[in-house]
C-alpha cells in the first residue's frame, strides 16, 4: 500500500525525480522540504508515514541533526547521500536510520529501501509493544503472587533484565518507615542467577548498622521523580557518603537509574537499576519504567500489605522459575561465563529468539558467535526444525548459489542430479549464514531477495520455492568499513542489522577465563579418559594474563594439548610459556566410539609432537628439545614417537 512520504533534499533535481518515481510506485508525496527547519514544519502539517532525508542540506543544520529527532518522535526516516565515507556513516548509524540509499540510485533500489524501512520500523515498533505488553502482565502476575518482598524483587528482577539491563538491583522504602532500614538488593551473578543482599549484608557491605544505613537513606537526596545518575562523584565523596556510592563502590558500579514509586502518605519505595556499563541507561529506560508504573504501583503496594515482610530467599535459584523458564535455561548450559558483557548478549539474543526478525552476530573470531546462534535457535519456536549452518568463507564463490539455493540436473557441468540446497534444507528452522561478509556480491542482491520474499530459484530452474526459515548471519568484519568500501551491499547491511548483537574478545571478560579453562579440562579429560587433578597456579596465571588473540577457541586449543600431553597424575600444567608462536594444532575431533577417541588422541599427541620435534629441527634431549618443549622425559617422548611412527629425522635440517 501507498504511503505518505515527506522529501528533505535541497537538489531541486534530484527532488524532483524523487517525487516522480515515488507517485509512479503509488506514493503519496506530501512534501519536499530544503532545510531541516522547512522539514520540521512540514512534519508537524503533513504527519507523513516516511521521510527520506539528504545528509547536506540548506541551513545550519544537517539531514543527520533531522534524524535524531524523527528518531526520538518514532518516524521511520532513510538517508538518501552522495556521501557515504566511513565517518558520515557512523555518525547517520548512530541516529539508527531506516535504511539508506546512495545517489545516484536506480529506481529499484528506491523501492527496495523504501519496502525494507517500513518493514524494519513497523516490526521493530510491533515486537517492542508485543513484548512491552507481556512485561506488563508479568507484573501484574507477580503481583499477584504471594510470597514474600525479597522474592518479588528477585521476580520483578528476571522480569525487568531484558528490557533495562543492570548488574545489581536495590529496593526500600524512602524515608524508611519508622527510621527502619528496608533495604534489599539482588546482584547478577549468571545468566539467570541472582544473589541475595539482605539487611544484614548491607551492614556488613558498607560498614554501617541498621540504624545509621536508616539515617543515610533518610538524607540522600530522594528523588521524586525518575533519575539516572552518573556515580564516580558519589563513589569519590568521602564526607556524607550515600548508600549509592557505597553500593557502587564495593560492587563497582557506574551508573544508576533511580525509579521511585509513591504509596501515599509521603512514602515511596526506591527501585534502583545499577549497572557496570558508563552511561547504561537512557531517557527511553524512564519512559519504558513510566508506562510500566500502573503496574509496578500495583505490586508494590500488594508487597506491602499483603505479603510477609521478607526473609531473604537465601538462594535466588532456578527453583522461583516457571517450568517454560527452566526448559528454556538448559539450553544456557554449556555457554560458561558471567561477565556482563556476555550476559547483555545473551539478554539480546533471548529477547530477538521469538521472533523471526534477523539476527546479526558480531565479534572476533573465535569468541562464541556460533554458539549464540545455535541458543537463539534453541529458544526460538523452531527449536525443533533444523539448523543449519553454513561458512560462507569456505565455499568457493562458484558453488555458494548452489550451495545456498540448491540446482536442478545439467545446470552446471557436474550437477548429474537434481540438489537441495541449504536455505531449503533448513525450512522450518534456522539458518546460520557465518563469514556473511565473505558473500560475493551477486550473491548479495539474491539473498536479499530470499530476505524479503522468502523465496528463490535452484540453480538452473524457473520455479519459485517458498521457505519458512529464520536467518542469523554472523561476521568478524567491520561490515560498516566494508560498505564504505563497496564490498558490502548497502541495503543489504540495514535489512541484516535489524538486530546486531555483539560478543566480547576473551580479554575483555577475563573474570571468566578460569571457568572456561575449568570447563574445556572437565571436557578433555573426559574425553581422553583421564583423570582431573587440577590446574596448576602458575598456568591459571598465565591464562589469565595472556592476551587471546584466537579467544575462546585458543584456549580450547591450549586446554586440549595440555590435557594430551598430562601424565594422568598431576595438575595441568603449560608446556610452554603462552606467547603467539606457542605450538597450537588444533585437531578436529569427531568422537563416536571408544577407538575412535584413542585414535583422535593419537592423532592430536602425533600433531603436537611433529609441532614440538618442527620447532627444535628434531632435537629431542637437552635445552630447548622437544621433550623440554614438551615437558615430558626424553625417554618417554622417544617410546611415544616409536609408538606413533614419528621419525625425528624428518624434521632434522639438512
Ligand atoms: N561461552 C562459551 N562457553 C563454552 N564454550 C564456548 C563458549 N563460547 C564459545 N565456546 C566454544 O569456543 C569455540 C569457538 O566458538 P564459536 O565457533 O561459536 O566462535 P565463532 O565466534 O563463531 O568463531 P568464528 O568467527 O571463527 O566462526 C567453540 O568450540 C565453542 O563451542
Amino acid at each position: 500500500m501507498g504511503k505518505k512520504v515527506l522529501i528533505v533534499e535541497d537538489e531541486f533535481i534530484v527532488a524532483n525525480d524523487l517525487r516522480l518515481l515515488l507517485l509512479q510506485a503509488g506514493h503519496k508525496v506530501t512534501g519536499i522540504a530544503v532545510s531541516a527547519e522547512e522539514a520540521e514544519e512540514l512534519l508537524e502539517r503533513q504527519k507523513p508515514d516516511m521521510v527520506i532525508v539528504d545528509i547536506v542540506l540548506e541551513g545550519n543544520r544537517s539531514g543527520i541533526d533531522l534524524a535524531r529527532k524523527l528518531r526520538a518522535e518514532n518516524i521511520a526516516f532513510l538517508y538518501l547521500s552522495a556521501n557515504s565515507n566511513q565517518e558520515v556513516l557512523e555518525q547517520a548509524k548512530a541516529t539508527e536510520p531506516y535504511g539508506f540509499l546512495v545517489k545516484p540510485f536506480r529506481e529499484q533500489d528506491l523501492l527496495i529501501a523504501l519496502d525494507i524501512a517500513w518493514y524494519r520500523h513497523t516490526h521493530g515498533l510491533e515486537a517492542k509493544l508485543r513484548r512491552e505488553e507481556s512485561l506488563q502482565k508479568r507484573l501484574t502476575d507477580i503481583g499477584k503472587d504471594a510470597t514474600n518482598v525479597a522474592d518479588k524483587l528477585l521476580q520483578v528482577a528476571r522480569a525487568l533484565q531484558s528490557f533495562i539491563p543492570f548488574d545489581l538491583i536495590t529496593s526500600g522504602m524512602r524515608p524508611p518507615e519508622a527510621g527502619e532500614f528496608s533495604d534489599i538488593a539482588f546482584v547478577r551473578i549468571g545468566f539467570d542467577e541472582y544473589q541475595f543482599i539482605g539487611k544484614t549484608e548491607l551492614e556488613t557491605i558498607t560498614g554501617h548498622s541498621k540504624k545509621q544505613l536508616a539515617i543515610i537513606a533518610k538524607d540522600n537526596c530522594a528523588p521524586v521523580l525518575p533519575a539516572i545518575c552518573d556515580l564516580e562523584a558519589e563513589i569519590k565523596r568521602k564526607i556524607n557518603p550515600s548508600l549509592q556510592g557505597m553500593m557502587a563502590h564495593h560492587f563497582r558500579q557506574n551508573t544508576v537509574l533511580v525509579f521511585p514509586v509513591t504509596l501515599g502518605y509521603g512514602l515511596s519505595i526506591h527501585y534502583s537499576l545499577y549497572s557496570r556499563q558508563p552511561h547504561a541507561y537512557t531517557k527511553d529506560h524512564i519512559e519504558l519504567l513510566n508506562r510500566l508504573k500502573p503496574s509496578l504501583e500495583q505490586l508494590t503496594e500488594q508487597t506491602r500489605y499483603y505479603a510477609p515482610s521478607g526473609k531473604s530467599p537465601h538462594n535466588a535459584s532456578p527453583a522461583h522459575k516457571t517450568p517454560r523458564e527452566t526448559a528454556s535455561n538448559s539450553a544456557f548450559a554449556n555457554i560458561i561465563g558471567s561477565h556482563h558483557l556476555l550476559l547483555t548478549a545473551l539478554d539480546l539474543a533471548a529477547q530477538v529468539a521469538p521472533y523471526t526478525t534477523s539476527a546479526l552476530l558480531l565479534g572476533e573470531s573465535g569468541t562464541g558467535k556460533e554458539r549464540v546462534a545455535a541458543l537463539i535457535h534453541a529458544l526460538s519456536s523452531r527449536s525443533q526444525g533444523p539448523f543449519i549452518k553454513v561458512n560462507c568463507a569456505a565455499i568457493p564463490p562458484t558453488l555458494i548459489e548452489s550451495e545456498l539455493f540448491g540446482h536442478e540436473k545439467g545446470a552446471f557441468t557436474g550437477a548429474i542430479e537434481k540438489r537441495k540446497g541449504k536455505f531449503e534444507l533448513a525450512n522450518g528452522g534456522t539458518i546460520f549464514l557465518d563469514e556473511i561478509g565473505e558473500l560475493p556480491v551477486a550473491m548479495q542482491v539474491k539473498l536479499l531477495r530470499v530476505l524479503q520474499e522468502r523465496e528463490f530459484e535452484y540453480v538452473g530452474g524457473n520455479v519459485p520455492v517458498k521457505v519458512d526459515v529464520r536467518i542469523i548471519t554472523a561476521t568478524h568484519r567491520n561490515l560498516e568499513k566494508e560498505v564504505g568500501e563497496g564490498n558490502f551491499r548497502l541495503d543489504l547491511y540495514y535489512r541484516l542489522n535489524v538486530f546486531p548483537i555483539t560478543l566480547p574478545p576473551l580479554r575483555e571478560r577475563r573474570s571468566d577465563i578460569p571457568a572456561l579453562a575449568d570447563y574445556f579440562a572437565h571436557k578433555f579429560c573426559r574425553l581422553f579418559n583421564k583423570p582431573f587433578h587440577g590446574i596448576t597456579t602458575s598456568m591459571s596465571d598465565e591464562l589469565y594474563g595472556y592476551q587471546w588473540p584466537g579467544n575462546i577457541r585458543e584456549l580450547e586449543n591450549i586446554i586440549e594439548q595440555v590435557v594430551v600431553l598430562n601424565d594422568g597424575h598431576s595438575p595441568l600444567d603449560l608446556t610452554k610459556k603462552l606467547s603467539a608462536d606457542i605450538i597450537r594444532t588444533p585437531v578436529d575431533v569427531t568422537v563416536h566410539t571408544m577407538e575412535s577417541i584413542r585414535e583422535s588422541q593419537r592423532e592430536t599427541e602425533r600433531a603436537y609432537i611433529k609441532a614440538a620435534l618442527k620447532q627444535t629441527k628434531g632435537r629431542i634431549r637437552g635445552k630447548n628439545g622437544a621433550a623440554e618443549l614438551l615437558k615430558i622425559k626424553p625417554t618417554t617422548l622417544e617410546s611415544k614417537m616409536a609408538k606413533l611412527h614419528i621419525n625425528r629425522m624428518d624434521f632434522m635440517e639438512p
